[in-house]
């Protein structure tokens, strides 16, 4: 693998709460346009990483370089900018804004800065248009576009929340835990729509579904009390004694 094949490169991170080691040197690398997996047990460390990742948290020690630049001592504002956005949780959609309206403030907000301007003029609103169709419309929620998004399912609430984010335009897309809480119909959907945003783009995700991942994961990184217990495929990482032992240490056999 070439140092331009690694998008994301996760280096021995730590972070202690309290002298508590929620991230115990964890080093792993995600590469350019694959999908790829954390996993591991609860409480493992994989949500801890995505706050480092996107610096909610700062780490104790360790680097994360992002296209080949050290982004650790980086701003949250700054990462997203260099094109790594986590999903925005369902809190962030408006609820009293109709599917086109959240998507289109979300455009908005990437082509005329963080702050969200409600002030903005109709005229500059009804430009964005056809973008956001454009967005509801890969994530599938064409036939909603006009309802309140009170009124969409939880599944299509997080496509939603997925069609904002895609508005930053992100080289990469941190999903956490896209199908929880989804029934069937919404995972299969939601999978979908994931292989499609991951055509053009990286994708990396914690999910506890395993099956999701064995389908949809190019490479899986287990995490366990805060390290990297292994790394590869579906295939050789649900075969290896030592992930097996730390799911059945953790009550998830
Ligand atoms: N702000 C915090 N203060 C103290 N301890 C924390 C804090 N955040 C996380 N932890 C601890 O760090 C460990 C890792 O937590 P984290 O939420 O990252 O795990 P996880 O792998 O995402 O688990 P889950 O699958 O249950 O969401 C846990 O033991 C948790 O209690």
């Amino acid at each position: 693998m070439t140092q331009t094949d690694v998008i994301l490169a996760a280096k021995e991170l730590c972070i202690e709460f309290n002298g508590f080691r929620a991230l115990d040197g964890a080093s792993f690398n995600v590469r350019r346009g694959h999908i790829h997996a954390l996993i591991g047990p609860n409480g493992a460390g994989k949500t801890t990483c995505f706050n480092l990742l996107t610096r909610f948290l700062t780490p104790t020690s360790g680097t994360i370089h992002l296209n080949g630049d050290d982004i650790t001592a980086l701003p949250p504002d700054e990462i997203a900018q260099r094109g790594m956005v986590r999903s925005f949780q369902i809190s962030a959609v408006f609820g009293d804004m109709t599917v086109l309206e959240n998507v289109r403030v979300a455009l908005q907000r990437r082509k005329h800065g963080a702050s969200f301007d409600f002030w903005r003029s109709e005229s500059v609103l009804r430009g964005l248009n056809a973008e956001a169709e454009q967005l509801v419309h890969a994530v599938g929620l064409s036939e909603f576009i006009h309802l309140r998004a009170a009124e969409l399912s939880y599944g299509r609430k997080r496509a939603l929340e997925v069609a904002t984010t895609l508005a930053l335009d992100p080289q990469m897309l941190l999903l956490d835990e896209p199908m929880a809480g989804m029934g069937h119909e919404d995972v299969k959907r939601t999978a979908a729509l994931i292989r499609e945003i991951a055509r053009t783009r990286t994708v990396l995700m914690v999910e506890h579904n395993l099956s999701v991942v064995a389908e949809l994961c190019d490479r899986i990184t287990v995490l366990a009390r805060g390290q990297v217990l292994a790394e590869g495929d579906y295939a050789s990482v649900s075969q290896d004694p030592k992930v097996i032992e730390a799911y059945i240490g953790a009550g998830h056999a």
